[in-house]
């Protein structure tokens, strides 16, 4: 495996029990993508989209194959390990932002800060990246007090706040207007814009995925055709 690879899953398969049977979701013979590459993932609904991202961070498990990030096999991980490189090597937005609803803005920033810092450092440091994102007047409030659009855009600085080397995420503009998905879009790519960065994007907005320098259908790398249908006769 190359050093420019940040991502690479080989014979990977994943699959679901319901009602008693086995239902494929997953069956991936080879993929990567390069250090720096930034990918969206379009695909209809039920199609794996999500499960790929929870694989990719670890969250799930393969029933079989290999997943490596930065050449480290995460197949072979054990939980604490998997938390780590999760820790260090992953910013993840998931899909509806997952806010904690009693903490402020600020607050919901601050827990996912890995750093030792002291409190002026972490309060600089937050609110840098809230300015970035055009909410520097809005630390204190609570994420009720805040439009869809601005509570991604604090979700958003939640997982790029570390510095991780790869960020994925999962629908970031799936309950938006067109014009707020705009600015997200447009939003994400800036501030993931580093050449060291890897970002994975998995959507239905084709608008989103069309500014991508590379863009996916997931059956070009998943081989479950009969999810394809499933998913066009829903
Ligand atoms: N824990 C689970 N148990 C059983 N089936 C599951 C589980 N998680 C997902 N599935 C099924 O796996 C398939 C893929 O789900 P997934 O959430 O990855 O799709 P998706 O492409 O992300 O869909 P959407 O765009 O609607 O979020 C679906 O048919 C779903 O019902």
């Amino acid at each position: 495996m190359g050093g420019n690879v940040l991502l690479q899953i080989r014979s990977l398969e994943k699959e679901f029990r319901v009602d008693g049977r086995t239902v494929p979701i997953l069956n991936i013979p080879e993929w990567s993508i390069a250090k720096g590459e930034k990918v969206a993932i379009t695909g209809p609904s039920g199609s794996g989209k999500s499960t790929l991202l929870h694989l990719i961070s670890g969250i799930l498990r393969p029933d079989r194959g290999e997943i490596y990030i930065n050449e480290t096999p995460l197949h072979k991980l054990k939980e604490a390990e998997l938390d780590k490189l999760r820790a260090s090597q992953i910013g993840y937005v998931l899909q509806d932002f997952h806010l904690i609803p009693s903490l402020t803005v600020e607050e919901n920033v601050e827990i996912a800060l890995k750093w030792r810092l002291s409190a002026k450092q972490k309060k600089d440091l937050i609110g840098g990246w809230l300015e970035k994102v055009g909410l520097q007047n809005r630390s204190t409030h609570l994420p009720s007090q805040l439009s869809r659009g601005q509570q991604q855009r604090v979700a958003i600085v939640r997982a790029l706040v570390n510095d991780p080397p790869l960020v994925l995420a999962d629908e970031p503009t799936g309950s938006l207007d067109w014009e707020t998905a705009d600015e997200i879009s447009e939003l994400l790519l800036n501030l993931s814009a580093a050449e060291t960065k890897t970002l994975i994007v998995v959507t239905h907005d084709l608008n989103m995925a069309r500014r991508f320098p590379v863009c996916l259908d997931i059956y070009d790398v998943n081989r479950i055709r009969g999810s394809k249908q499933e998913a066009s006769m829903a």
